[in-house]
């Protein structure tokens, strides 16, 4: 089946391969809601109360953090990207791969956050076994703007399991809960077996990550730090949009750049992406 360049003004947009992998997107916050790779179970967590109110986020998924990270900055926490409207630009459909890109660009409101001129593209891509965002930010004013990014990815952990994430043995981190900084730990393996809030830096482009449900590989590009988050079950309960019993039920790991902001001078691009892929059975 070949159903090319359809542009379409649907608040959602389900991407599909012939061999049954899936990927439902919502334009709003160009929020990537649900990833099931070819003969293979749901890989993203989405909390059951996740509100549809459109000025929320949703609760799971992978959204999209732009300009500012959390509560580092005077805007919004984790800036306005995650709920602001963007503009689905472009569905490319095909048997063993599908696309769709989204375009985000400044507006009078965001304009009175944040006062860049910008344009931010983030396609998104997904063929059998591999899910792949990658994203440009360009600055189309005369001034230089600094920005923080996140895919502040929700997997879902399986019930009694816990998240081991291979990779970070050799990345300094943050702890958030704590505020205390870290040396790189040298263990090969974290598991997460409580609440964990920590930015690690200068983290390699390829990390391992278990979750009970399989293996999934994540490679990223230009994202130097990754932030891991889960509230776990007493972090679950102050959470308004997350069931009690959701609190371990996923981890996020996020591909990021938050230590150090990136700069743009005017009409300069950053790229970045990042591959999400099951390994090899
Ligand atoms: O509740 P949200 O605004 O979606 O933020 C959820 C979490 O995002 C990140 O991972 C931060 O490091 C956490 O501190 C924050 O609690």
């Amino acid at each position: 089946m070949m159903n090319n360049n359809k542009k379409t003004n649907a608040d959602w947009i389900a991407l599909h391969t012939k061999n049954h992998a899936r990927c439902n997107i919502r334009v709003q916050g160009a929020h990537i809601a649900s990833w099931s790779p070819a003969g293979r179970d749901e890989q993203l967590f989405m909390s059951r109360l996740s509100s549809p109110d459109q000025s929320q986020p949703l609760r799971g998924g992978i959204p999209v953090i732009f300009p500012q990270f959390a509560d580092l900055g005077p805007l919004p926490k984790h800036g306005f990207a995650r709920t602001a409207i963007w503009r689905l630009e472009d569905v490319q459909q095909n048997d063993d791969t599908a696309s769709a890109t989204l375009v985000l660009t400044d507006t009078p409101e965001s304009m009175q956050f944040w006062p860049h001129s910008f344009t931010a593209t983030i396609r998104i891509t997904l063929t059998d076994q591999a899910l792949q965002v990658d994203w440009q930010v360009r600055n189309e004013g005369v001034q230089t703007m600094s920005f923080q990014v996140a895919l502040h990815t929700y997997f879902r952990v399986a019930e009694g399991k816990f998240a081991t994430i291979l990779g970070l043995a050799n990345s300094p981190s943050y702890n958030k809960l704590t505020q205390e900084k870290a040396a790189a730990s040298g263990m090969d393996q974290l598991i997460v077996k409580n609440a964990i809030d920590s930015i690690y830096a200068q983290t390699p482009d390829h990390l391992i990550l278990q979750t009970g449900l399989g293996e999934l590989r994540i490679d990223k590009h230009g994202f130097p730090d990754t932030v891991v988050w889960t509230p776990w079950d007493e972090g679950a309960r102050q959470i308004a949009d997350l069931a009690d019993d959701e609190g371990r039920a996923f981890i996020c790991v996020e591909a990021a750049c938050v230590n150090v902001p990136i700069t743009l001078s005017p009409q300069q691009n950053w790229n970045a992406s990042m591959k999400l892929g099951c390994s090899e059975e």
